[in-house]
């Protein structure tokens, strides 16, 4: 059995600089025909000199492959003027709330502040893209952070919100609700659960933010993506960190899927019924939602069985070692 998949896009993407940007940019390039490039930098993607360079770098990194890097800029205080200079070059904004997640300590300090630059956003029609979490306890982070997104949802009525890599059946419903919020779902979050995490042995190369949650979470995910809800995306939130990094006192927060996530995802729509709807939700809902033309790319995937390497280099990859039973054909 195979199927094939028309320009996969990855909606939600960390390529990082230098060598790691060498090693990791030509395994998405690979089979992906453009992703969404996270701007959390050090220091932050922040100007549009710094994205020209970042945008060059991606592009000499990944050789001649059909590749488009949909780039972003770090939310902070920017300008109208600003604004409308970068809106050709980008897709939209990220903002991070202060010290959240990995390079983020540069982020938004007070999210009611934030909503003079949100307006602007709303304004020139250019999309936020938020890491929504607050600094609640671990596991509520995520649910604690949907009030936000309702208040902006209906005080930006015309900006594209997208929640990106959500966790929780709370976060599905809340999207349900309103017309102006997105959102995107990693490939852990829809196989894996905080069990799968912290329940048995550490798995370090699990540990991302937002946390892994509950079983009916994951499977409020799991129903909206092969239904291929409309909204709904696949942003990989792929983010390598270095092997001393994971496998340390102090690992760092960020799961290495690009090279394994359209073969892992395959099972999921087979195991549903529901592979007709994989295009969907790798491509088509993306590119009508945010009005985007990737390169033409088809990759088959054949039901024949992989074993994701221990390794990328110095990246351990999710579920390293395991047999798979789908591959890239
Ligand atoms: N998801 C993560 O756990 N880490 C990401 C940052 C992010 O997307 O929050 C990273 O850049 O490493
Ligand atoms: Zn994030
Ligand atoms: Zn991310």
């Amino acid at each position: 059995m195979e199927i094939k998949l028309k320009s996969p896009l990855d909606m939600h993407l960390h390529l990082r600089e230098g060598a790691m940007l060498e090693a990791v940019a030509p395994l998405s390039a690979e089979t992906f025909s453009g992703a969404v490039i996270m701007p959390n930098l050090v220091p932050p993607v922040d100007n549009l000199d710094r994205l020209k360079e970042y945008r060059a770098a991606i592009y000499s990194s990944i050789g001649d492959e059909a590749f488009c890097p949909f780039m972003t800029l770090f939310l902070r205080d920017y300008t109208e003027e600003e604004l409308l200079e970068a809106k050709e070059h980008i897709i939209g904004v990220k903002l991070y709330p202060a010290g959240i997640t990995t390079n983020s300590e540069g982020g938004v300090a007070s999210l009611d502040a934030a909503e003079v630059v949100i307006a602007k956003l709303e304004r020139l029609g250019i999309p936020l893209l938020v890491h929504g979490e607050t600094n609640a306890f671990v596991m509520d982070r995520e649910a604690d952070f949907l009030d936000v997104y309702e208040r902006w949802a209906q005080k930006f009525p015309k900006l594209m919100i997208v929640m990106e890599h959500i966790t929780t059946a709370a976060a599905v419903r809340l999207l349900d609700r309103f017309e102006n919020l997105h959102a995107t779902v990693t490939v852990q979050h829809l196989l894996i659960t905080l069990d799968d995490v912290a329940g048995g042995m550490l798995d370090p190369h699990l540990f991302c933010k937002p946390i892994a949650k509950r079983p009916e979470d994951r499977e409020a995910l799991v129903n909206a993506a092969v239904n291929a809800h409309p909204r709904l995306s696949f942003g990989s939130d792929s983010a390598p960190h270095p092997l001393s990094k994971k496998e340390c006192c102090g690992c760092a927060a960020g799961v290495f899927t690009a090279p394994i996530g359209l073969q892992l995802m395959a099972e999921m729509f087979e195991a549903h019924g529901k592979l007709d709807n994989y295009q969907a939700f790798v491509s088509d809902n993306a590119c009508r939602n945010y009005k985007i033309t990737p390169p033409e790319k088809e990759v088959t995937l054949v039901k024949k069985p992989f074993t994701i390497p221990k390794a990328y280099g110095d990246v351990v990859p999710m579920w390293a070692g395991r047999e798979i039973p789908w591959s890239i054909g």
